[in-house]
Parts: C-alpha cells; sequence; structure tokens
C-alpha cells in the first residue's frame, strides 16, 4: 500500500541480525541521530520498529553491531545524546496516546540504545505532500491538527514539550490516527555543543524562543509547539518550508497565512473557514504571548470541539480523494506540484494551477536579471516542481510584473511593447516616410506617457488584494516623500559582497529607490525659467532622531536584534545604515542557507 522509497546507508545494520528477540528486516528512515528498522519480535510473533541512537556525525559502525566514536573529542556529545535518547526513550513509555509513539521498550547495548515501537504503516506527511495535487482540504488538517494536538495535550499535562514537530516527525498511518514521532531529545543534547542551530533545531519550524539566544528572555511553553505546528500547516498549503523565525525577527517576509489561504482559494477553490485560518495565523505569531497559550486555546479558536468522525480508521489517501496521486513505485519521488505563490494572488480563480503565460512572461521582463535564471513559463500550464538547480525562493525577491517601468500587472510589458512598437518605425523606416515614421514615435511616446500618468493617478487607490503580495511591510513614507525600498533587487542578490567575492563594506551597492507601486519617477520635464526666483531659506536645523543603534543602546545582548528589527520598521529608519545593513546580512545568510540546502 504505501509506496515509500526504502532508504540505504552504509552503518545500517543489514537484514537477518539478531537483537536479543529482534530481527532487523529492513531499514525504514534515517535521521541525523538515528536509524529506524523495521524488525521482527520473535517472541511475540509481530513485526515492529526499532529505533537505534546512531549520529552519524559522531559515530560509524565498527565490526558487528556496535558503534564506535569517531573522535575522543566527540566521546562528551555521543554520551550525552544517549543519556537523551534513553530519557526520551522511558517518557515516551510512560504515555498512552494513540496518536503519540509508543514505546514498548528499550535497552542499551554495543555502544548505543535501542527502542522499539510500535511499525506504523504509511508515510510522514513530508513525504504524502509530494503525493497531493493541491494543498489538502480543511477536514482533513483539522483531523490531522486533531491527532497531533490530542498528542501534544497529553506531552504537556506531563510537563513535556515535543519541541520538534515538523512534517517529517508527523507519521500518516494508512488507516488510523495520524502519529506524532519522536521528540528529538538526543539532537537537542548534542547540538547542545558546538553544532549550532541548524542541528538543533527544524530551523523552519522552530519558534524564536527555541534559539539558545533567545531562550533565556522568551521562554518556552505549549506555545513554542503550537508555532512549529502552525508553520507545518503553513508549509502544507504552501507547499514549501515557511520562513525559519529568525529571518522573520529581523524582517518578516512571510507571507501571513490569510493571504495564503485566500491564493489558495483562488488558485484550487479550496477554501479555509475563518476560525481556522485566524487560529493558525495566530499560532505564527512571533511573540510568544501573541499564540494561543495552551492546547485548549487552540482547539477553542479552531472551533474543535469533538474528535473527528471515524478517526479510528483515518485513511488519509482516502479522505484526500481527487487530490491523492499515488505513486507508481516504490522509487516514486512525488508529483509534479507547484508550490503556492502567494505572490501571484491577482490570478482568477478559472485557472487553476496556472500562473498564466502572460503574467509569467511579464515576470521573466521584470525579473529578467534576477540570477539571470527567471525562467519564461509562456506555454505552461503548471509551475514547474522544486527542482534542485532553481536558486530557492528567488521568486520572493522578484517584484510584482506589472508595477514597475511601466507594466501593468497581468499585461506582459506594456514598456517593452512600446518600445518594440517604436523599433518596428526603424525597421520600416525605408518603406515609410520619415516624418510618419517620427509621428509615429512621438503618437507612441504621447500614449506611454498618458498610460503611465493614468496608472499612476489610479495606484493609491489599488487595494492591496489585488496586488501582488509583496510581503514586505515597509514603514509607510513620510507624506510627499518619495520612498526607497531598499529590498534587495536581482542586481543586489548578484552583488560580489553577496556572493562572497568582497566584503560587504568595501562594495558600494546600488539602492534602487522605488516608490510603493513601484511606478517609476516621470522624466524630469523641462523648465522653461523665466524669472530667477529667489533661493529657498535653507531648512533649519533639526536634531536627527536616534539610529536603531543609539535607540537600542540599553538593549540586552538576546533583546537587541529584536530592538533593532523594531526600530528598522520605523517610518524612515529604511534607509539607514544599520538598517541596510541587517537586512542584507540576513538576506546573505538566508541566501548562502538555500543554496547549501540544495
Ligand atoms: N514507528 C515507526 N514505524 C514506521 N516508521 C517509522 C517509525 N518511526 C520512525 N519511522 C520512520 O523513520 C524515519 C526516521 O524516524 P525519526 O524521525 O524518529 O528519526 P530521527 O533520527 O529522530 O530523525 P529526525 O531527528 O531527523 O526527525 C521517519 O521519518 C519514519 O519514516
Amino acid at each position: 500500500m504505501s509506496a515509500v522509497p526504502r532508504p540505504s546507508h552504509a552503518d545500517a545494520l543489514p537484514p537477518g541480525t539478531r537483537l536479543g528477540e529482534f530481527e532487523v528486516q529492513a531499514l525504514l528512515g534515517v535521521g541525523g541521530f538515528g536509524m529506524v528498522y523495521q524488525a521482527f519480535d520473535h517472541s511475540l510473533q509481530r513485526c515492529v520498529a526499532i529505533k537505534e541512537y546512531m549520529p552519524a556525525s559522531l559515530a560509524g559502525r565498527a565490526d558487528g553491531h556496535s558503534l564506535w566514536v569517531r573522535s575522543s573529542s566527540n566521546e562528551q556529545s555521543f554520551q550525552a545524546g544517549l543519556a537523551s535518547f534513553v530519557d526520551e526513550a522511558r517518557l515516551l513509555a510512560r504515555f498512552d496516546h494513540p496518536s503519540l509513539v509508543k514505546v514498548f521498550r528499550f535497552w542499551e547495548a554495543n555502544h548505543t540504545a535501542y527502542m522499539v515501537m510500535p511499525l506504523y504503516r504509511g508515510m510522514t506527511l513530508k513525504q504524502a505532500r509530494a503525493h497531493m495535487r493541491t494543498p489538502p482540504p480543511e477536514a482533513w488538517l483539522r483531523t490531522l491538527l486533531w491527532s497531533v494536538t490530542s498528542a501534544l495535550r497529553v506531552l504537556h499535562d506531563g510537563q513535556t514539550l515535543h519541541r520538534d514537530i515538523s512534517p517529517d516527525n508527523i507519521f500518516l498511518q494508512d488507516h488510523g490516527p495520524p502519529v506524532l514521532l519522536d521528540l528529538g531529545a538526543a539532537r537537542h543534547a548534542i547540538g547542545g555543543g558546538s553544532h549550532g542551530h541548524a542541528a538543533v533545531l527544524k530551523v523552519h519550524y522552530a519558534p524564536l524562543e527555541q534559539y539558545a539566544d533567545a531562550s533565556a528572555e522568551l521562554g518556552q511553553g505549549p506555545w513554542s509547539d503550537l508555532y512549529a505546528l502552525g508553520a507545518v500547516v503553513h508549509g502544507c498549503l504552501c507547499n514549501d518550508t515557511p520562513l525559519p523565525a529568525t529571518l522573520r525577527a529581523v524582517r518578516d517576509r512571510m507571507v501571513p497565512f490569510p493571504r495564503v489561504a485566500r491564493t489558495v482559494r483562488r488558485q484550487f477553490g479550496i477554501e479555509y473557514s475563518r476560525p481556522f485560518v485566524e487560529a493558525i495565523a495566530q499560532c505564527l505569531a512571533l511573540q510568544p504571548q501573541e499564540r494561543p497559550q495552551s492546547v485548549a486555546d487552540f482547539v477553542q479558536a479552531m472551533g474543535m470541539a469533538e474528535a473527528p468522525a471515524g478517526l479510528e480508521s483515518f485513511d488519509f489517501r482516502d479522505a484526500l480523494g481527487d487530490i491523492w496521486v499515488e505513486p507508481q513505485s516504490k522509487d516514486a519521488q512525488g508529483v509534479a506540484v507547484p508550490m503556492i505563490d502567494a505572490m501571484t494572488l491577482s490570478q482568477p480563480q478559472s485557472a487553476p494551477l496556472a500562473v498564466s503565460a502572460a503574467q509569467r512572461a511579464g515576470e521573466a521582463s521584470t525579473a529578467v536579471a534576477d540570477a539571470g535564471a527567471a525562467p519564461a513559463f509562456a506555454d505552461t500550464q503548471v509551475a514547474p516542481p522544486p527542482s534542485r538547480e532553481r536558486p530557492p525562493r528567488r521568486r520572493h525577491r522578484v517584484r510584482a510584473q506589472g508595477r514597475g517601468h511601466g507594466t501593468a500587472a497581468g499585461q506582459p510589458g506594456k514598456a517593452d511593447i512600446s518600445s518594440g512598437a517604436a523599433a518596428q518605425v526603424h525597421r520600416t523606416g525605408g518603406q515609410a516616410p520619415m516624418m510618419w515614421a517620427m509621428a509615429g514615435s512621438v503618437a507612441a511616446m504621447a500614449l506611454v506617457g498618458s498610460l503611465w500618468w493614468m496608472q499612476r493617478e489610479r495606484a493609491p487607490h489599488r487595494t492591496p488584494e489585488s496586488e501582488i503580495i509583496t510581503e514586505l511591510a515597509e514603514p509607510a513614507p513620510p507624506p510627499g516623500l518619495m520612498r526607497a525600498t531598499h529590498e534587495v533587487t536581482a542586481s543586489a542578490l548578484l552583488h560580489p559582497a553577496d556572493m562572497g567575492l568582497a566584503p560587504a563594506a568595501e562594495v558600494a551597492r546600488p539602492m534602487p529607490a522605488r516608490r510603493e507601486g513601484e511606478i517609476p519617477a516621470p522624466p524630469p520635464a523641462p523648465v522653461a525659467v523665466q524669472q530667477a526666483m529667489p533661493a529657498p531659506a535653507p531648512p533649519a536645523p533639526r536634531a536627527a532622531p536616534p539610529g536603531p543603534d543609539e535607540a537600542c543602546a540599553s538593549a540586552g545582548f538576546f533583546a537587541r536584534p529584536m530592538c533593532i528589527h523594531r526600530e528598522c520598521q520605523k517610518a524612515g529608519m529604511a534607509r539607514h545604515p544599520v538598517c541596510v545593513e541587517n537586512r542584507l546580512r540576513h538576506e546573505e545568510q538566508e541566501l548562502q542557507r538555500q543554496l547549501y540546502a540544495q
């Protein structure tokens, strides 16, 4: 039934290995800190899953079943992880809930430890999402959320946080309720050493307070698991990993969940109710105190009064209906499902899955400088599946077509068309009288000019919803002032400093000034000076407002990044060097992280 690709690993125990009464049959999964096998329990005559503590970065397989630690400097981390693995097994063995992985028994041997669990048949949410044509419907997600939150409630009541909720830790059984897998205790113990955040945390799902730097100031609690759960749902709808909380804290570019839901409705016709959307959006608040404080709060906000009908025999495929695409073979990697690009909100509902050719063409014309890699999907109906070669998330950097350079949304580059027309005039210049050509050019320019003015007049009245999402909430400019948005544009992204070729401070970055709505400033009109005007009196000197660094001078070490982020959101601060540098540094880190993740 479950055609999930089987993993392999050089250090995995081979089939036939005996561990007491258990006989290893196959490798089911490999995590950074453990290997999970299908095994047969000869005593109870049933299949089980056995997880072996095996942090591959610290240890390898010696002859036989034993592990050896690669270097004496790793011994301490290895032992800390081992102790946590055993603690986790002991903890899980205490609980008994159909949606929380059950531990039958555990033991230490071979310089490692093992835990025996029920063998669940099915696949993880992460694997399942790759076989869905569209985002799952609300009812399906509610079943998932009911199960996970019920398991969480048990943990929280036992004074335990999960701290590791992610799509690969939610297991969808072929028949039965979704199950929350391991707590990642070994990872937390080992990663607490020198391994850095990426090793300790699943950064796309971990809330701010789980970072060591912030945990002293922002306490962890049930709200921390609820953030991760909200991120799982956000990622599930977008078919993409959510932005790490640390990046959001610097500049929140995550598309707000209500907007994601609206996009899914428009692109796929799938509706999500208001309580559902609001509850998930609340979970995703960066500040812990703005999230539901407990599972009970969350369940109430969602309006989940009772368990969904038929939960015990929940068949996740059946419940998805047409959305589910059965893998053709056990090695199938998934269907070519588009990532939800919440920036393409202007798509009409009548074009499900489609990013129109015109729009893509327009986008390509605007984004042509974006690493030179913006594909023109002129003939495609479906955005391509995520590809390893594709620079990730570059779409977030691409501003809406139709707002810059005289282009209108959904209309492929009027500016391009007009320049094309001008070129046409030149090409036919030998056949038509020169005067006609010139008159045509003037008329074309006048037309473009008047269109531009009309667009400019309309711009302030356009609702944000009818626009492509930029998800960058820049501070409002002072009235009458041209606002310079320092969004990292294609040119800035390809800047030598961003590519690691020169230190950022040594290279001047181009900072194209753009006004909200991205209508370019009109060319300066010729002014007939009739009379020398008296020079205006110089403005009275005003005390410059404190920069983010001064404003945050008294903030503590851990609170300082957040303080600077807040200061940078204030009107007029976007251009402050501290804000610009801050933003670029984090964009750069994100870019590098994503490139390395490929
Ligand atoms: N009880 C089980 N029954 C069937 N498959 C399982 C079971 N437990 C784990 N798996 C499979 O093994 C994979 C790895 O398991 P698990 O997430 O517990 O490992 P891990 O080392 O803790 O990984 P990570 O810490 O990176 O999440 C899972 O994604 C799942 O596919």
